[in-house]
């Protein structure tokens, strides 16, 4: 378990790290996990039900299984309708995330889903899809620990960043500032070294990496570039 002030204890002064398990080499996860962990501020968990996003993705017994083997804080992001966004809170919430993020897309259940992680003592995030106003997230920002802008289309890995997520950072920067709410801003998808400096610039306080950590020749190397942005 990571330490009760995990979030307050996050070190907001440089970009933070926060790596997804989906770029890991899932055939040898703890190897990876063990390589990775000293440089990872958090791990983020995708979880994709196939219909709200195309990819089938990452359960609640790999979250407990990992929760057994890292201090590092878990962050779930969960890609899934509706109907079954409350019982998969339930689920990961039970098997030891930290932080849960739902998308604004879930709107109808949103108010629902976000009073059942404030009662889990879970911190809660939320996702805008890459085609969602970023406005749509005004009325949670009272609730958010976290908000994750998509940089590309949502589900799949490999692509490349989308032209419009620096301005949309900048936009959801500018709310999370009105609100003065203390609120982690998130970069996730088209993660690259060319892309960053620019997201960075745009207000990103944290980068979901994907290939740009797993894939680094020199990991430690890497790290010390992201640190120094
Ligand atoms: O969810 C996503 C992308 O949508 C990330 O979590 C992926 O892991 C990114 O992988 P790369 O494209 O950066 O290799």
């Amino acid at each position: 378990m990571p330490s009760s002030t995990w979030l307050a204890d996050l070190p907001r002064h440089r970009l933070l790290a926060e790596y997804s398990m989906w770029s890991a080499d899932l055939i040898r996860l703890a190897d990876d996990l063990a390589r990775i962990e000293p440089h990872a501020d958090l791990l983020h968990i995708d979880v994709a039900d196939g219909h709200f996003a195309p990819a089938l993705l990452f359960f609640p017994d790999l979250v407990a299984r990992m929760r057994s083997a890292t201090t590092r804080p878990i962050h779930v992001h969960l890609m899934v309708a509706d109907a079954v966004l409350l019982e998969q809170i339930t689920q990961f919430a039970d098997a030891g995330a930290d932080l849960i993020s739902i998308h604004v897309e879930n709107a109808a259940v949103a108010d629902a889903a976000l009073a059942l992680l404030a009662g889990r003592n879970v911190a809660s995030g939320m996702v805008a899809r890459i085609e969602t106003p970023v406005a749509n997230l005004a009325p949670y920002l009272d609730r958010l620990n976290f908000f994750t802008l998509l940089g590309t289309a949502i589900g799949v890995k490999g692509q490349g960043l989308d032209p419009t997520a620096g301005p949309r950072l900048q936009e959801a920067k500018a709310l999370i500032t009105q609100s003065n709410r203390n609120i982690v801003l998130a970069a996730d998808g088209g993660i690259r070294d060319t892309t960053v400096p620019l997201l960075r610039a745009a207000g990103a306080e944290t980068v979901v990496m994907g290939s740009l950590a797993f894939g680094a020749p020199d990991l430690a190397a890497r790290m010390a570039w992201l640190h120094a942005l």
